[in-house]
């Protein structure tokens, strides 16, 4: 069998001598949320503040430890740094002006990633963290599939930065790149994978909403959970309910999946196609979903555009989605993404699911939040409001929204009248708001003045 020895010898480089291969006006694409490159990264901020100008990197959800080259260029003398999904550390730095983000809707990450007209958008340089090489010269991209290879592909310069902590996950498909396809490699500092923490004991309103979600889960519904702490609280619960012969397709492969198949919850036998595995296309939870992942023939990575493409999670029959909002105003545009003209996640594969999930046989989505918010301040506000806060974007337009979830009950939003909506929404709204609410709905007129007719 062919050995590709030599060839990775000859492509071995330093994170140095990979840095110094960054030209001005150009943009570096980092791998996403825990396969951003470290050693890379590094290397290349040394370079902040020196002729180097004019350089944008990109990055899906930006983890711990904070990018370098933002940390060493805060006046952006060199470097530029942009999201397509902003995390905890992208809103703080977004705070201080320094991440700007760039929208998409999930699925087309891989169309942006592979189809010629958006070749203006493709990267001078793809880096980031995958596993050694195997013996066949692959090198596997571990917890992050997405839209890796198509910008790994199209990219002018390719570099992987090798770690051997990263799970190999398989696939699938598209979830490695060849050497040969690779124009450098670089053997990083091999640093310990970034983890989220267990999540927390969820709490009686949690509790409730995840109740009132799991009855309406057939057996052998498909389920996809968003991500954010509130869709893994409700897929813990579904690991402890009576459920039997789960599917998954869902964007993020969540630590509850792992609860759900020790309880052996998870089949993927009633599933319209990838029978018996797992489908996802990243992965961000705690090492033992990691040690889970690796090497596990039950699940498998897919590009986004497998996972999150509308038309192809409808094809499996009673696919439930479950995701986390940020506010609701009453004429029903959910906002899951911004606070006002603060950037707080991004659409990511919400939309996709919601419209998905619709289309599915006896699908349905869910967009679960608590009803109120408590501020820095301490200050409680409702998550139902009349209006969305001026400058909040709309995630998922009134026309698309399906069922909605509080602790204080669901509505099945579609179909309802402008009024209807209105008082479904008040009737999950946490009692203390309620009234306030229904005055601004006089005020806004979309308040019928009898209520004889339900919908
Ligand atoms: C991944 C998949 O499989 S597919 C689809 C999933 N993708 C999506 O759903 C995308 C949109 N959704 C999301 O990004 C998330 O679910 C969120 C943002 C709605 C919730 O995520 P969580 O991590 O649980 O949110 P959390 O409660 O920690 O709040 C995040 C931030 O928003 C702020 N925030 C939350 N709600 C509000 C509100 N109503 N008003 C103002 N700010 C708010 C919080 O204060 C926090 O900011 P901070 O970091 O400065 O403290
Ligand atoms: C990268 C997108 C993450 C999400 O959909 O939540």
């Amino acid at each position: 069998m062919k050995t590709y020895l030599e060839e990775y010898k000859r492509k071995l480089i330093t994170a140095e001598e990979a840095a110094r291969l960054v030209k001005s006006n150009s943009i570096i694409e980092y791998g996403m949320f825990a396969t951003k490159p470290v050693d890379f990264d590094i290397a290349l901020s040394k370079r902040a503040g020196t002729d180097l100008q004019n350089v944008a990197i990109r990055a899906t959800g930006s983890i711990l430890p904070v990018p370098e080259v933002i940390k060493n260029d805060p006046e952006q003398k060199t470097f530029q740094y942009f999201s397509w999904y902003f995390t905890a550390l992208d809103r703080k730095a977004g705070d201080f002006g320094l991440v700007t983000h760039n929208p998409f809707n999930y699925h087309e990450a891989t169309m942006i990633a592979y189809d010629y007209h958006f070749s203006h958008l493709w990267p001078d340089v793809w880096v980031a963290q995958v596993t050694p090489m195997d013996e066949h010269g692959c090198f596997n991209f571990g917890i992050a599939n997405s839209h890796n290879r198509g910008m790994a592909l199209n990219a002018k310069l390719t570099i992987v930065e090798v770690n051997e902590n990263l799970p190999r996950c398989l696939g699938g498909n598209e979830e490695f790149v060849h050497i040969s396809e690779v124009d450098y490699i670089i053997e990083g500092s091999n640093s310990p994978v970034f983890t989220l923490p267990p999540a927390p004991e969820p709490n009686p309103a949690e509790r409730r909403i995840a109740e009132l979600i799991v009855e309406e889960i057939p057996d052998g519904a498909c389920l996809q959970l968003g991500i954010g702490a509130m869709p893994n609280l409700i897929g813990t619960m579904i690991a402890d309910s009576d459920l039997k012969d789960l599917g998954i397709q869902s964007e993020m492969f969540c630590d509850s999946f792992v609860k759900m198949y020790e309880k052996g919850k998870i089949t993927n036998t009633k599933k319209a196609y990838d029978r018996y595995k797992s489908a996802y296309t990243f992965c961000l939870g705690t090492q033992e979903t990691y040690d889970f992942l690796n090497n596990n023939p039950l699940a498998a990575s897919f590009p986004v555009f497998h996972t999150n493409a509308p038309h192809r999670i409808a094809r499996h029959d009673n696919f439930i989605s479950i995701n986390n909002i940020v506010e609701i105003d009453l004429l029903s545009q959910i906002c899951s993404e911004t606070s006002g003209l603060r950037q707080i996640s991004g659409t990511g594969g919400q939309l996709d699911f919601v419209i998905g999930a619709f289309h599915s046989k006896n699908g349905k989505s869910f967009l679960a939040f608590t009803s109120t918010y408590t501020d820095k301040e301490g200050k409680l506000h409702s998550r139902i409001k009349p209006l969305l806060t001026p400058g909040s974007v709309v995630t998922v337009p009134r026309t698309i929204v399906h069922y909605v979830v509080t602790e204080y009950g669901k509505a099945n939003l579609k179909g309802l009248s402008v009024w209807g909506r209105a008082e479904a929404l008040i009737n999950i709204a946490h009692p203390d708001f309620r009234d306030d609410l229904v005055k601004a709905a006089k005020e806004m007129k979309i308040w019928s003045k009898t209520n004889r007719i339900p919908f």
